[in-house]
């Protein structure tokens, strides 16, 4: 099919906001201009060493991790990309300790954005995948002056979510609570043209992604599970098991979207009272609305994510999400150590 017999972006949301009555204009009109922010990046991401973004930006973010001279100037095109939208109360980021409330010059909205502008930058020097990831949240009605607690909302009342994944082709993945859809960017179009509809995870799968260096950190139902996994088909699981990282979480769970596959990063020791690496509110939160809209599951162990009270910013969960049948055994295995 040619692209011009395919449905934009723009297309879908109208007609997710009047025929399917699935959200508001200016629901719409904040994703449209989230896409067009995850454009520039793209455009920015690819230009790589031509334009010298590459390598470290000589400064840390508030976990203490060492930002990338992209980490840094994607977090400024979004911010700048959304601030004048007149879509959005506030914005929180993880290269920003803060939330950043839209000054009194730009128009105002009820939502608030919650993003990784770029996820995986470990993997931006060597030229491999790396993405976006955003959550949209509903301002509480009776909140006057925004603050961190407007952005502590439970994963399963987020209104959107989504990324943009910045790989041999550009894609956005989407949802709006009712499935999960991809849009691939027609660079020549400069449009965003749906490509995918509907998305589901498989509930079997026989892949797992996991970061095993770090093995002997683990907690003992971790451990357990990913003996069984590798033991195969010569332990108690019966099968032989695919391993895969990328060492960006976009493009694991983008994987798992499109062949099935669980993802997990759990707690481990190396950082004592630390829950995991990865964050809840834009990581985990909405990477976990599109899994679980696309029929898979995830939890952190014991819970499920979604149903997680937040209570900071930039706080980290132990992740397993992907295939509905996995998730669900290593799940077991926590609940069980616990009892
Ligand atoms: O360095 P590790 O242990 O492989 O961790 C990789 C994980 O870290 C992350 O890169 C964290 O994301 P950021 O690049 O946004 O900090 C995840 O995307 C990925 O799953
Ligand atoms: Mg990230
Ligand atoms: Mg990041």
């Amino acid at each position: 099919m040619t692209t011009t017999k395919r449905k934009s972006l723009s297309r879908y949301l109208i007609e997710e906001q009047r025929v399917h009555n699935n959200m508001p204009a200016d629901l719409r009109l904040l994703i449209e201009i989230i896409a067009r922010a995850c454009k520039h990046i793209s455009f920015s991401v690819s230009k790589g060493l031509l334009d010298d973004v590459l390598g470290n930006a000589g400064t840390d973010n508030v976990q203490g991790e060492a930002q990338k001279k992209l980490d840094v100037l994607t977090n400024e095109l979004f911010l700048e990309a959304n601030e004048w939208g007149g879509n959005l109360a506030a914005m929180a980021s993880e290269e920003m300790e803060h939330i950043y409330e839209i000054p009194n010059r730009f128009p105002k909205g009820e939502y608030l954005l919650v993003y990784d502008p770029l996820d995986g930058s470990s993997n931006i020097d060597i030229n491999v995948t790396v993405g976006t990831i955003f959550s949209v949240l509903k301002k509480p009605e009776s909140s006057h002056n925004v603050s961190n607690q407007d952005f502590f909302q439970k994963g399963c009342q987020q209104v959107a979510a989504g990324y943009a994944i910045y790989g041999p082709q550009t894609q956005l993945v989407l949802t709006t609570g009712r499935g999960v859809h991809s849009f691939t960017l027609d660079t020549q179009l400069g449009s965003w043209i749906q490509t995918q509809e509907d998305m589901q995870i498989p509930e079997t799968t026989a892949e797992f992604a996991i970061n095993s260096s770090n093995y002997r950190y683990w907690e003992k139902p971790m451990q357990r599970y990913y003996d069984e996994l590798i033991a195969g088909e010569t332990g108690p699981l019966q099968k032989n098991y695919n391993m895969r990282w990328v060492a960006a979480m976009v493009a694991e769970v983008h994987r798992i979207l499109n062949r099935g596959g669980i993802f997990m990063y759990p707690t481990d020791s190396r950082t004592p009272g630390r829950a995991g690496k990865l964050r809840l509110m834009y990581e985990a939160n909405p990477m976990s609305m599109i899994v679980e809209q696309a029929g898979g599951a995830a939890t952190d162990g014991i819970t499920r994510i979604l149903d997680i009270q937040p209570t900071s910013l930039h706080e980290r969960v132990a992740v397993f999400m992907g295939s509905k049948q996995e998730v669900e055994r290593v799940t077991s295995y926590h609940k069980e150590a616990q009892k």
